[in-house]
């Protein structure tokens, strides 16, 4: 193996002690702390777990975490009066909506019925139409993460070629969009690109967001290029009791390859939480006029 690891666990944790620090400073210009509201309809076990972790987090910084679990058979209209009276509470700054939703309720609706100054997840309508202008907006978790971590290994991006695998709302695009906005040349290449694996190849930095257990080879890589593996996949290894995680990209023969790597677990998933307080912390800001957060925007 030759790649260096990015330690996205360890990076998440100087991210939330920045947070912590912010959080106190602004508690002492305000006498308020930030508040995060997680809206959570169901039993989805990947935002089960995501749920259990953030709790915690939230706490550790010094915000205020408010948890509100709802039946799976909840109706539509009664998820939009929470809202409603979450946009109007003013110990809320940031307002998370867990997806996916259950399949009777209208996910679009639900996220544009956010506050958009409090959608800390980035997925309202109007914070995607920024992010691509090129206005201020809240940038969604995951790819604000990928784009911390892509700084801090390579410096600038300028110019880079940048292959971003997926083309979801909730990564794939803003995460190109991000890109583009660091100077990268970006491709947003998906499961059904043609040769794919000749698009990847052409890569400096490749951000696999794909949803396909190990997809991503190593004999796809360009050498040296930066692997950041967004996948969390779980699959029941032959013979093993316990069931593993797993990226999107074979991670073995890809850190071969590369000149650096993010894990799974450890990679990328512990940013998302960071950069959900981190964005809560801002939204909190921008609310109280006090000046943007430092080193914790986009
Ligand atoms: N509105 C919304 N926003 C989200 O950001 C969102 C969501 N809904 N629904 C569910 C998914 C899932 N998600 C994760 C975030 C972090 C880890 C994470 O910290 N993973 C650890 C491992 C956790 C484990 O051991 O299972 C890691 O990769 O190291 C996992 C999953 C955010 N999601």
């Amino acid at each position: 193996m030759s790649a260096t690891i990015i330690d996205g666990k360890a990076f998440a944790a100087v991210v939330r002690a920045q947070v912590a620090t912010q959080v106190a400073a602004a508690k002492a210009a305000t006498g308020q702390v930030p508040g995060l509201a997680v809206v959570l309809v169901g039993e989805d076990p990947a935002s089960q777990v995501y749920v259990r972790n953030k709790n915690r987090q939230t706490v550790e910084v010094g915000m205020n975490s408010f948890e509100h679990k709802l039946a799976a058979e909840t109706a539509e209209a009664d998820l939009l009066a929470l809202i409603a009276q979450l946009n109007a509470d003013p110990a809320v700054d940031g307002i998370l909506v867990q997806l996916p939703l259950p399949a009777h309720m209208n996910a679009e609706a639900v996220i544009n019925a956010i506050d958009s100054a409090k959608d800390v997840d980035g997925f309202h309508i109007d914070n995607v139409g920024k992010l691509v202008t090129g206005q201020k907006a809240m940038v969604p978790c995951t790819p604000l993460g990928c784009l911390m971590l892509l700084r801090d290994t390579l410096g600038t991006l300028e110019g880079r070629d940048a292959v971003v695998i997926g083309r979801s709302n909730i990564v794939g695009k803003p995460m190109a969009n991000l890109l583009l906005r660091d100077g990268c040349t970006v491709t947003v290449a998906h499961s059904r690109t043609a040769n794919l694996p000749d698009v990847v190849r052409r890569a400096d930095i490749v951000v696999a967001a794909v949803g396909r257990p190990e997809m991503v080879k190593g004999d796809w890589i360009k050498p040296g290029a930066v692997v950041i593996d967004v996948g969390i996949n779980r699959v029941q290894p032959a013979g093993a009791e316990k069931a593993k995680l797993v990226g999107d990209c074979d991670f073995d023969s890809c850190a071969a390859v590369a000149g650096a790597i993010t894990p799974v677990p450890g990679g990328v998933g512990p940013m998302t939480i960071a950069c959900l307080l981190a964005n809560t912390l801002t939204a909190f800001c921008r609310r109280h006029a006090l000046p943007e957060p430092e080193g914790l925007t986009a």
